[in-house]
């Protein structure tokens, strides 16, 4: 039997070597706070953009990362990183995905998007190999319409966005994005700021770390105009 003195040394020992529930506790809640701070200060500065930071669970992030390796969407080394649908989506992201984000109304300040149907007709999966980027751009304009979805779906990358008039940038922000993240663009976030992904081999994450980046995938969802399919000419490629 150990006295009560032993007994509480005994217990900081242990606390030492394993850590206490209560101490976790306390460092995923400041996590999270930490989390909730940067994201509204982003979500202040850009009007219209909404970030879901952990949309997806493991569950639906491996069911779509199974679905696309088993379709074989990309052959990197055969230089296939884009996998593009026109009007149906495939079930699989339905069930996965898209849902999801009816469910959970995401579009719920914005009727004429939420109302529409169906809510996307358009898809674009992007894959990046580690260090790759995407040239910064806003979603052409005349092809699509209000309300569109970046979903996150294996990898991390810090997602820029910028604002600009015709000599400078007035603003440059950037977002730190994760597997299962979801980004919603709608009004000034969709037609006024330019999004982007800078080539490079680290990223902040929210918390100040330099987090190495890996392959990424991602899930782009939007709603053809009813003149998209047409369009005006354009020398631009569709991004
Ligand atoms: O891949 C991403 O995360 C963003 C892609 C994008 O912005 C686009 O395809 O228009
Ligand atoms: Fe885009």
């Amino acid at each position: 039997m150990f006295n009560n003195d032993e007994n509480t040394q005994n217990l900081n020992v242990i606390v030492e070597l394993f850590g206490s529930d209560s101490e976790d506790e306390l460092e995923r809640h400041q996590k999270a706070k930490n989390q909730n701070i940067y994201l509204s200060n982003i979500q202040k500065n850009i009007s219209g953009l909404n970030i879901y930071k952990n949309f997806l669970d493991t569950k639906s992030l491996n069911n779509i990362n199974f679905h696309i390796n088993n379709q074989n969407w990309f052959d990197p080394v055969n230089n296939i990183n884009q996998k593009v649908y026109f009007g149906d989506i495939p079930q699989f992201l339905y069930e996965n995905l898209i849902d999801e984000l009816i469910l959970r109304n995401v579009f719920k300040n914005n009727l004429h998007i939420s109302d529409r149907f169906p809510l996307f007709d358009h898809l674009i999966s992007n894959f990046y190999a580690p260090g790759e980027g995407l040239t910064h751009h806003i979603d052409l304009p005349h092809k699509f319409q209000d309300g569109i979805v970046i979903c996150s779906i294996k990898g991390t990358c810090e997602m820029e966005f910028r604002l600009k008039n015709e000599q400078e940038y007035l603003q440059v922000i950037g977002v730190f994005l994760e597997p299962g993240d979801v980004v919603c663009l709608t009004g000034e976030a969709r037609w006024k700021w330019e999004h982007g992904i800078r080539n490079k081999t680290y990223d902040k994450d929210f918390g100040g770390n330099m987090i190495k980046r890996t392959e990424r995938i991602s899930i782009n969802l939007r709603k053809l105009k009813d003149e998209g399919l047409i369009g005006p000419p354009t020398t631009e490629e569709d991004s």
